[in-house]
């Protein structure tokens, strides 16, 4: 569904130019649950820009710097994953009065995620986690075919982590999610992408491998 063929991927250009994953080849199937690891800088998010690049508006995207408006009630900010489906004059109005069907799916979107009651809160008054599960639920929102994730659940504690992996796998197709909890990579991945000094040091299904083979990818 998704192949990179002997793919550079880097940042910069010219004598700026910094090669980040070099000659790698991939190919990621649909209903894949692909768990990508790797130590911090080894080059996750770049390969999730690449392949959102080729995956475009098929894939929800819940990217690790989070881009909520802090100002903005949970409502708002979740309303923001379908956006571009409306008209600027019905997206305008709904800053005023929500729209009675985006607030229902919305609502029941929050229950699930155990952020229903801070539903008309501001962002910016609520914690890391619930911040998290904002995001996650933006990106939910977008029901799209698929689902890319950059660390989504890195600020959540391991019970809800747990839950949270569950809500996102059932509802998408290929499962591309960076994240540093190895355990969860085991319990919720069918397969394990791992990242080490610029190429894919590892690529294998989850019941093959171990929790000190994954300890390997974070050695120097
Ligand atoms: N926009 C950019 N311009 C230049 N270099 C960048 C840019 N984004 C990332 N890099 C560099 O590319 C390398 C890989 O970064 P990347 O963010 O992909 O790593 P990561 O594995 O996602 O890290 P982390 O786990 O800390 O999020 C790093 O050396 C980083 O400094």
């Amino acid at each position: 569904m998704v192949t990179l063929k002997d793919a550079t991927l880097a940042h910069g250009r010219g004598k700026h130019r910094q090669i980040v994953l070099d000659n790698i080849t991939l190919e990621l199937r649909d209903g894949e649950r692909v768990a990508l690891l790797g130590r911090s800088g080894v080059g996750k998010s770049t390969l999730l820009d690449a392949i959102r690049l080729e995956l475009g508006e098929k894939a929800a995207w819940c990217p690790q710097e989070q881009g909520l408006v802090g100002a903005l009630s949970v409502y708002h900010n979740i309303y923001m994953g379908r956006l571009e489906r409306s008209s600027t004059w019905r997206n305008l109005r709904n800053l005023i009065r929500p729209d009675p069907t985006a607030w229902q799916a919305i609502a029941e979107l929050c229950h699930l995620l155990g952020i229903a009651d801070v539903l008309r809160q501001p962002v910016e008054s609520l914690s890391g986690g619930q911040r998290s599960r904002v995001a996650i639920a933006r990106a939910l929102y977008q029901a799209r075919p698929h689902f890319l994730g950059d660390e989504p659940v890195a600020s959540v504690d391991p019970h809800q982590g747990d839950r949270l992996l569950t809500l996102i796998t059932e509802r998408h197709g290929l499962c591309l999610i960076a994240l540093h909890q190895r355990e969860l990579a085991l319990s919720h991945f069918d397969r394990v992408i791992g990242l080490t000094r610029g190429r894919v040091a590892l690529d294998a299904d989850t019941s093959s491998l171990t929790l000190e083979q994954l300890d390997a990818l974070y050695r120097s």
